[in-house]
């Protein structure tokens, strides 16, 4: 059902199957037959960062999982332990070559734009940090299971950049105006607790409980006649979507545009120390 311009590119061969299982250096994802239900685990060591070929590797596998007949949910995950993602990796924003900045943001685009839309149902279990990249990938899934003592939300504005307009209306999609209004301005971090109060997670749950939950939620979802359940999906998210879709070229170059100014370098600069001072101290 993702609609053509979702599948114009051709992604990156680099998830190879083995029966059940598909497997990159980045990503590990098994399906179970019987119920239909994938597990994508992400495992780009330290931190789960987004890079061009992670992305690539992301969109690629829900590609490849939509095609097989016998899958109808996704849960998504990480095999890194206390974090799920920490968004965007800051090395492709920083000092960047300009080709491959495009090249990035297009490709951040179209793992959005395949997961957001995807006719699979879609579950995060958050067993970790979640910031930026990493809460645009939570809150585009169906549903959300959180542990505890975690973060996530949009914290862009404390890097000294802006959170694109799609991440901010998958956001107020989630939790409304005024909340992604504040969040967006504070470049707000919500403690588990506080983004279930807020409805930017849906369920909190130990880690250690984390995975069964999520395949109990998932049961429920794939117990719906698929394409009424992937309707209703389209019906909500599609006019968000299309917004992106009719306007990925001038969106690439604002974000070039931006990145490349010397006041947003120095400030990726500056967090980017403060991130290894942090971890000296
Ligand atoms: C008007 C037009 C507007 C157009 C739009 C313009 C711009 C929009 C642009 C971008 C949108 C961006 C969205 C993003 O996702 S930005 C990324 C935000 N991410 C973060 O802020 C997370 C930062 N990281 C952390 O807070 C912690 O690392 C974390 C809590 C995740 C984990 O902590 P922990 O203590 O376990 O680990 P660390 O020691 O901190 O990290 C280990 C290692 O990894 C490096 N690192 C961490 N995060 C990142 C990252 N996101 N990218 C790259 N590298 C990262 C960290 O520096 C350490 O490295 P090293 O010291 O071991 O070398």
């Amino acid at each position: 059902m993702a609609s053509s311009i979702l599948r114009r590119f051709i992604p990156r061969k680099t998830t190879w199957m083995y029966g059940q299982r598909m497997m990159s250096s980045t990503i590990d994802v098994s399906v179970d037959e019987q119920t239909g239900i994938a597990l994508m685990k992400m495992k780009r060591k330290p931190v789960n960062s987004l890079n061009l070929e992670f992305l690539q590797d992301i969109r690629n596998t829900i590609v490849t999982l939509e095609q097989n007949k016998k899958c109808k949910g996704l849960i998504l995950t990480s095999d890194v332990p206390k974090i799920f993602s920490a968004g965007i990796d800051i090395l492709e924003m920083y000092q960047p070559n300009e080709e491959r900045l495009h090249n990035f943001w297009r490709a951040l685009q179209d793992m959005w734009l395949q997961l957001y839309m995807t006719p699979l149902a879609t579950i995060a279990a958050i067993n970790g940090h979640s910031p930026a990249g990493g809460c645009l990938i939570s809150i585009s899934c169906d549903y959300r299971i959180m542990a505890p003592n975690y973060t996530i939300g949009l914290n862009e504005t404390l890097l000294g950049i802006v959170a694109p307009f799609w991440f901010k209306d998958a956001m107020c999609n989630t939790v409304g105006y005024r909340e992604t209004e504040i969040a967006l301005a504070l470049g707000k971090l919500y403690s588990t607790d506080e983004a279930l109060q807020k409805g930017l997670v849906d369920e909190v749950v130990t880690s250690e409980q984390i995975m069964e939950a999520a395949q109990r939620k998932m049961l429920e979802y794939v117990k719906i006649p698929n394409m009424a359940r992937a309707m209703s999906k389209q019906l909500m998210r599609q006019e968000t979507a299309d917004k992106l879709c009719s306007t990925q070229d001038s969106d690439v170059q604002n974000f070039v545009n931006f990145c490349l100014q010397d006041k947003v370098q120095q400030s990726l600069g500056f967090y980017l120390e403060q991130l290894k001072k942090r971890k000296s101290k």
